[in-house]
This record gives structure tokens, C-alpha cells and sequence, in this order.
């Protein structure tokens, strides 16, 4: 539980004479005590991405216990990423039910890299097979252990793992919308990096919308919202960011995909998540929810700017002025988002497994 969210909670429900005692807390709740009680669990945390991801969590000081868990490896990660000079705690807990629900139990961020990569030659769909039952069980054992926490699915393909996750929690009473998000900063952080190589400019200075799903056509750039305009008229970028994936698979020749570039693209949501969730206001960023956007077209999630907040997603942002370019990329998606959705939904009505 995040310390200020739950002084607030109490600082309304105390009685009259004790609300003045919680307001002086809250006002002197410093960041020290507001990074105290933040737990963050990575599920799959000894893989390419998991390890990576667990080390730029442990150097982040909103951090205050760090949970490892992965089918292999856990405590090792865990025992080595302990000795950094961080106050934050570390734990690696054993692959066994016990250990994943202590790693779960009081959880306010689980991110889930768990999972199979790309081979060259594959889709993100051809890890559904193997994928799909990892992420059920896994959101299974977060809706027992940790129904109130923010689930942040890395795990592909995205676009039907977070639908699952969405259907495990239905299943058992306990879904919350606001508190579900398919990861898809990293197409943020490729949108910008690319447009910044071609303008020369600093990346950071970029914000690029990105919206749809995460793979492939589904993949939408916004460029017509920036202030490179043009770039929505260049095909070659808007397909280098749609399949800006396909490069890293490509790259390490079977060794699996992007890790390095996502672990860092997890680390800065999870942060806007913390940051959000601390109090600050005026956290964007895009990112794949239960989203009203497209539900009139059968599409029940879609990744758009989300404003964040204490209760996960405070507002769902529309997906504004586009130009003609981008409307054409927008059809496109929408045929393969809604199936990829459909797909997810069904499995689980078709395998809810234990
Ligand atoms: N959302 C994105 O933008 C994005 C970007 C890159 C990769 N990915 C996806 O992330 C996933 C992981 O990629 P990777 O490169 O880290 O793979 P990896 O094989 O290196 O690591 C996956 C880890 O998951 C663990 N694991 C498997 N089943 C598990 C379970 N039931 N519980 C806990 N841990 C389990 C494995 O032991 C392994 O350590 C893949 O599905 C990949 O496609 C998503
Ligand atoms: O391309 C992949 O399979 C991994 C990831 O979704 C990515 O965009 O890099």
C-alpha cells in the first residue's frame, strides 16, 4: 500500500478529533516515507528482461522492497542484485506456490515478463500457445495474493495477455480496470528515438503518441501530434516503429528479443505508476487498458495516452486530431487488435485451467 494514499484513506474515515493528527502526517509525509512502503514484484525476474528490469528497480529509491520470483533463478538475481547500495529490500523466493504468493502478498506494482521470446521468423502471436498459460496462472496467483495490486503485463503477445489477466481477475470477482496495463512504452521510447535520429534532436525532448496495440500494423505512431508533422508522411519511420521489434529479433539471430531497451521501458512506467501514485499529477502515459475509446467496434482494450493516478488509471485520454496517414493505420489496426483480444478472452473461457 502506498504510505500517502493510505494516510489520506484514513485521514477521511478518522473521526473528527483524529483527522487533524492524519492531515499533519500527510503533510509531513516526506518522500523517504512515501518510498518506504512501496512493494514492487517482477514475475520472471531471472530472464533477459527480468534481470535487467529487477536492476533498474533496485536503483530506483521509490522502491522499497524488491520481490523476485521466476520458475528458475529467482534467488540468485535476488542475492546479487541485494548487494547494490540502495535502501531498498531484496528478495528472491522460491518457484514454489508458497513462494509466489509471499512474493505477491502486499505487492503494489507486479510487473510479468514471464515467458517465451521471438525466434526470427515468428509473430508475437506464435507465443501464444506457451505464453497464454503462463500469464493465466500467473494473474491467477496475483488475483489470490495481490487482487488490489497494479499488474503491468510485458509478457506477449500483449494485446491477448492482457485480456487474460482481465478474465482471470472477472472470473474471481476481483477485476479492477484501472488497475491493468498492457506495457507498451517501448514503442514510445522507439517512436522517439528514431524521429530524434532523423531530426537531430534529443530524444527527450520527444513525445510521441503511440497507440493501437503492440505488434506489428496494430502499432500506431502519431506523428501528426508532434512537432514533426511530416514524419507522419514517412513510411519507412512509421514501419521501422511498427516493427522495430522485428530489428532486435533479427539481430540477435535466435537469442531471443529486445530486452535491454524494454527492461528500461518497464522501469519508467512502473516509475510513472510510483510517481502517480505518490501524488504527483499529470502523469501521461500511453499504455494498453479496458479502454471506452473503441468498445462501440467490439474492441474492449487500446493503448492510448492514460493519464495515471493513485487508483492506477484516472483518465483515459482520446486519441485526438489524427491526419490521413494515420487514420489509414488506424483501420489497419483495429481487424488484428480485435481478434488478438478475442483470442485471449477465448482461451480462458476454453482452458480456465486449476
Ligand atoms: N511488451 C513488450 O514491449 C515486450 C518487449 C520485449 C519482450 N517482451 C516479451 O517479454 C517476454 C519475456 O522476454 P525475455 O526476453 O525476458 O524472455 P526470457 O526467456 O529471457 O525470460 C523469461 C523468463 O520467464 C521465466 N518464466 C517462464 N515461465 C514462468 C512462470 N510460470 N513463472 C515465472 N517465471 C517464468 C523464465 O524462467 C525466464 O527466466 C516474452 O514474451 C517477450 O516476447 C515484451
Ligand atoms: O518483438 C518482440 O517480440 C519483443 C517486443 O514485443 C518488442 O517490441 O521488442
Amino acid at each position: 500500500m502506498f504510505a500517502a494514499a493510505r494516510i489520506q484513506r484514513r485521514a477521511f474515515s478518522a473521526s473528527a478529533r483524529d483527522r487533524p493528527a492524519y492531515q499533519a502526517r500527510l503533510l509531513t509525509c516526506d518522500l523517504f516515507s512515501l518510498v518506504q512502503l512501496s512493494k514492487v514484484t517482477v514475475l520472471g525476474a531471472a530472464g533477459g528482461i527480468g534481470q535487467p528490469l529487477s536492476l533498474l528497480l533496485k536503483l530506483n529509491p521509490r522502491v522499497s522492497e524488491l520481490a523476485l520470483y521466476d520458475i528458475r533463478g529467482g534467488p540468485g538475481v535476488a542475492a546479487d542484485i541485494s548487494h547494490i547500495n540502495t535502501k531498498s529490500t531484496v528478495t528472491g523466493y522460491d518457484p514454489t506456490p508458497t513462494g509466489l504468493s509471499a512474493a505477491l502478498k502486499g505487492s503494489d506494482i507486479v510487473l510479468i515478463p514471464a515467458g517465451v521470446p521471438r525466434k526470427p521468423g515468428m509473430t508475437r502471436d506464435d507465443l501464444f500457445n506457451t505464453n497464454a498459460s503462463i500469464v493465466r496462472d500467473l494473474a491467477k496467483a496475483c488475483a489470490e495474493s495481490c487482487p488490489e495490486a497494479n499488474i503491468l503485463v510485458i509478457s506477449n503477445p500483449v494485446n491477448s495477455t492482457v485480456p487474460i489477466c482481465a478474465e482471470v481477475f472477472k472470473a474471481r470477482g476481483v477485476y479492477n480496470p484501472k488497475r491493468l496495463f498492457g506495457v507498451t512504452t517501448l514503442d514510445v521510447v522507439r517512436a522517439s528515438r528514431f524521429a530524434s535520429q532523423i531530426k537531430k534532436t534529443d530524444p527527450a525532448d520527444e513525445n510521441i503518441p503511440v497507440v493501437g496495440g503492440h505488434s506489428g500494423v496494430t502499432i500506431v505512431p502519431l506523428f501528426s501530434q508532434t512537432s514533426h508533422p511530416d514524419l507522419s508522411a514517412d513510411a519507412e519511420l512509421v514501419h521501422r516503429v511498427q516493427f522495430g521489434g522485428d530489428e532486435v529479433v533479427k539481430a540477435k539471430d535466435g537469442a531471443g528479443s529486445a530486452t535491454l531497451s524494454m527492461a528500461m521501458a518497464g522501469a519508467r512506467f512502473a516509475e510513472s505508476l510510483l510517481r502517480a501514485s505518490q501524488g504527483e499529477k499529470g502523469v501521461v502515459e500511453p499504455t494498453f487498458v479496458d479502454s471506452p475509446l473503441y468498445k462501440d467496434q467490439g474492441i474492449e482494450f487500446f493503448s492510448s495516452k492514460v493519464e495515471l493516478g493513485p487508483n492506477g488509471v484516472e483518465k483515459i485520454l482520446p486519441v485526438g486530431k489524427i491526419d490521413a496517414n494515420e487514420q489509414k493505420l488506424l483501420d489497419a489496426c483495429m481487424g488484428d487488435l480485435k481478434k488478438n483480444i478475442e483470442k485471449g478472452v477465448a482461451f480462458v473461457a476454453q482452458n480456465p485451467g486449476k
